[in-house]
């Protein structure tokens, strides 16, 4: 358990207290100097129940710290206490939660913006002292003092332990995917289930926030992006979108928790990947399959040609059927203010959400042209001394499949040398680096009459 080196008693005179910005408990009271002497040692408590939630949780750093918390305008943190253990006592679990304006899809996979969206955003509860109820004990407290229910609340990638603790103690299971990193339960929406938190109103609506948006990720992706079975749902509940078979959600079954949780994805890459058509939608909803240039027209079309066969009836080669590629362990982030979604999807077994993932290598490839292909065998620098081949590689400059230049130097990635002489040193007291100052020196001409472009990058092959 969290033991310190000061008393703690004086900083809790109940079992909990919540702390907010100003970092001191909210039963304080003194002069200026007991003011500064509780900050410090409040600032002290929250560090280290936030490094200790931070190594139970396997994060690289804590969410929670004070001055975060200081900085912040709406999170509250809530310690629970144990004054009777040794001579100082001890702080045995913290709870932080605050309000976000988040960008959420519901369950019919339209984007809403809901306003102050009560947000649990670090829980922790020391090892020795797990499973006993303090978890429990901790959050029904600050539910009370909040006025939440566990249903409003969006949880900032939950651990597994924290999704057990959802299901054992609230009954909560089933998930409403989405595409950024909270997780929310079904009912979340539901303006019934609302009516307990004693106003009558769910939070997101007490607060005036809540309204369905029309985000340029609705646009682009549509709003019935959600694979079959919420296609079906919808379906089902106003009769008038059907399936398209063609249509599946990019789907990976990801492990739960807080590492599990959906990052949002590239928007720059779903539109380079997936956005090319005239359509412009990626996954689409049966409305969306209208234009004549969709990936599962064009992936048809790239299957055609490569088998060979001119079938009518070839079969239809998906995102779904791609395999998705490792995807590396997100590394936490501070809490966004506001978070947009990418892309919604259906979710997998475990009921947590999982990131789209979108691997497209061939269909990149049609888009693109056999310019992007890699050749059959290529040598590598190694084997060329210090010629380096590059195909494709600069394609915004140069009009050419193959590039050829001298590679004397160091690799550097994103350096671009413009008009220095094809294969010559570098004359003393030129700058290496700037190629502004070789632009007027020299001309701007090769001895072939042609600027000489020098790349300095990564491996990239
Ligand atoms: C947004 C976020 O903060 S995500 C991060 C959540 N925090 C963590 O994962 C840190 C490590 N875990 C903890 O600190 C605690 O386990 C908490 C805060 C999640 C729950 O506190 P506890 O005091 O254990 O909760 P409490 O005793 O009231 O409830 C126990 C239930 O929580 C769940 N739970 C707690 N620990 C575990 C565990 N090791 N494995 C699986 N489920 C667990 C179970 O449902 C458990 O019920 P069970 O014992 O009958 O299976």
């Amino acid at each position: 358990m969290a033991e310190f080196r000061f008393d703690i008693k004086p900083l809790f005179p109940l079992e909990i207290i919540k702390v907010t910005s100003n970092l001191l408990p909210h039963t304080f009271r003194g002069d200026r100097r007991q003011c500064l002497d509780a900050t410090s040692k409040m600032s002290e408590v929250i560090d280290r129940l936030g490094q200790l939630s931070a190594v139970s949780q396997g994060l690289n750093k804590p969410v929670t710290t004070a001055q975060r918390l200081r900085m912040s305008e709406n999170q509250t943190i809530y310690l629970l206490s144990d004054t009777s253990y040794g001579a100082n006592g001890v702080v045995m679990g913290l709870l932080k939660v605050g309000t976000k304006d988040l960008y959420l899809f519901d369950e019919q996979g339209r984007t809403r913006k809901v306003e102050q969206t009560p947000s649990i955003l670090d829980f922790y509860i020391h090892e020795s002292r797990q499973r006993g109820g303090l978890g429990k004990h901790l959050f029904e407290y600050m539910l009370t003092d909040q006025n939440w229910t566990p249903v409003k609340c969006s949880i900032d990638r939950p651990s597994e332990k924290l999704l057990n603790f959802f299901k054992k103690h609230y009954g909560l299971v089933r998930t409403i995917p989405q595409a950024n990193n909270f997780v929310l339960y079904e009912g979340f929406f539901d303006e019934e289930a609302s009516m307990g938190n004693g106003n009558g109103k769910s939070p997101a609506q007490s607060n005036g926030g809540m309204h369905i948006t029309s985000s340029p990720n609705t646009q682009l992706f549509g709003a019935a992006y959600l694979g079959d079975e919420a296609n079906k749902r919808s379906g089902r509940n106003n009769g008038s979108q059907q399936p398209n078979p063609l249509l599946h959600q990019i789907t990976q079954i990801s492990p739960s928790g807080r590492y599990g949780a959906p990052r949002p994805t590239c928007s720059m890459a779903e539109i380079i990947h997936a956005g090319s058509g005239k359509s412009g939608k990626s996954g689409g909803s049966a409305e969306s399959s209208s234009g004549g240039n969709d990936i599962a027209e064009m992936t048809a079309q790239l299957q055609k040609l490569q088998s060979g066969s001119d079938h009518d009836n070839a079969s239809i080669h998906t995102e779904a059927d791609l395999e998705p590629e490792p995807e590396p362990e997100p590394e936490p982030e501070p809490e966004p203010e506001v978070v947009t979604p990418q892309t919604p999807h259906t979710p997998p077994k475990s009921h947590t959400s999982t990131p789209p993932e979108v691997s497209h290598v061939e269909i990149a490839e049609s888009i693109i042209g056999d310019n992007r292909r890699a050749p059959a065998f290529q040598l590598s620098k190694q084997h060329t001394g210090m010629k380096n081949r590059s195909f494709g590689v600069g394609m915004a400059v140069m009009p050419s499949t193959k590039m050829e230049f001298n590679q004397l130097e160091r690799e550097d990635f994103g350096v671009v040398k413009i008009n220095r002489p094809l294969g010559n040193a570098i004359s003393p007291g030129q700058d290496n680096t700037d190629a502004m100052s070789t632009v007027s020196s020299v001309g701007g001409l090769t001895d072939q009459g042609y600027n000489d472009l020098k790349f300095y990058h990564n491996k990239l092959w």
